[in-house]
């Protein structure tokens, strides 16, 4: 009994330099569809975020919810349709995509607020968050698919400043004011670099990345960038993962100091990363804070 509570207090202690080390600081998480299809592992998320919120730190949540559209444009009759990882996205399935993504998005501030912290969900949409161009991908066109090309952080930085916690979900405008389907990766990166976040983690379906897929003695928990490019160049990426990286790389050359690639489907991994000297999924740094694996 009393070494179960001299472990807990023992747990406790290792958290503190890392709730000094990130106090106020910035953590954009994005929150993929893959990872919230289970009732208990939303709650497990929602319930990190919360304590993140509540030690000091300034989470940010950026989710998808693909899983969800592609069960709905089937329920009307459609096909799901992807191309490089990109939903082909006609008027009817931007009107699901959007019905969709809003339904998310309310349903994780419900989530948030029941956990007694205030919680404001918007889309990129709103305060002019997130502006785009159609996207163009291969030579296809893909529909109502956004290419971000700039965002307007000020609705977030004001919302942070009044403690609110945004929730963030992958719609934006082109200049004529037409609503865009976005990848949720692209939004999260696009929008952590925006805001100078410390830290980008995603909540993916995978342990991390693999230099092999599914040769689990393959794992990779570090990369730096430099690595990360030569990795996607070597083509051992593919599926949603080479997006992911490409995006991982590119917040980085932005500013952003650490992105996390991390597995949604273990309960409190965004805990575990954080607050724990071991550090799970794979960590990518830029070149000149190459040090060890969990910071
Ligand atoms: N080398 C690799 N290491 C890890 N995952 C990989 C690799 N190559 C491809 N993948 C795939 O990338 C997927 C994660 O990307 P994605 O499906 O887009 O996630 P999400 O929906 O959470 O954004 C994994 O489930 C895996 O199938
Ligand atoms: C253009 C495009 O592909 N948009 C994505 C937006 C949601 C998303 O990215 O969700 P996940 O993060 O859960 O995959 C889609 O329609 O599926």
């Amino acid at each position: 009994m009393e070494q179960e509570i001299m472990r807990k207090a023992e747990v406790l202690i290792e958290a503190l330099p890392y709730i000094q080390k990130f106090n106020r600081k910035i953590i954009v998480v994005k929150y993929g569809g893959s990872a919230m299809l289970d009732e208990q592992l939303k709650e497990n998320v929602i319930k990190d975020v919360v304590l993140l919120k509540l030690v000091g730190f300034k989470p940010i949540i950026v989710h998808g919810g693909g899983k969800d559209i592609s069960k709905w444009v089937s329920k009307a009759g459609m096909e799901p349709k992807f191309i490089n990882g990109l939903r082909v996205t006609d008027a009817p399935t931007m009107e699901i995509a959007e019905m969709v993504l809003n339904r998310v998005n309310k349903s994780l501030v419900q989530m948030v607020e029941k956990l007694g912290v205030h919680a404001v969900g918007i889309s990129g949409k709103d305060g002019g968050l997130l502006k785009v161009q159609k996207r163009i991908s291969g030579g296809k066109d893909l529909g109502f698919v956004g290419e971000i090309t700039e965002v307007n952080p000020k609705v977030i930085m004001d919302l942070l400043e009044k403690d609110f916690l945004p929730i963030i979900c992958p719609i934006g405008y082109d200049d004529n004011y037409d609503s865009y389907n976005i990848n949720a990766d692209d939004a999260a990166c696009a929008i952590a670099s925006a805001v100078h976040a410390e830290k980008l983690a995603f909540l993916t379906d995978t342990e991390g990345v693999f230099r092999v897929f599914e040769d689990k003695d393959s794992f990779i928990p570090t990369m730096t960038v430099t690595e990360a490019e030569e990795f996607v160049a070597s083509g051992a990426a593919t599926g949603g993962m080479l997006p992911k990286l490409t995006n991982c790389i590119q917040a980085l050359k932005d500013g952003v100091s650490r992105v996390h690639i991390l597995d949604g489907r273990i309960a409190h991994c965004l805990l575990l990363e954080i607050f724990t000297n071991r550090g799970i999924g794979t960590a990518i740094t830029s070149d000149h804070s190459a040090e060890e694996h969990h910071e």
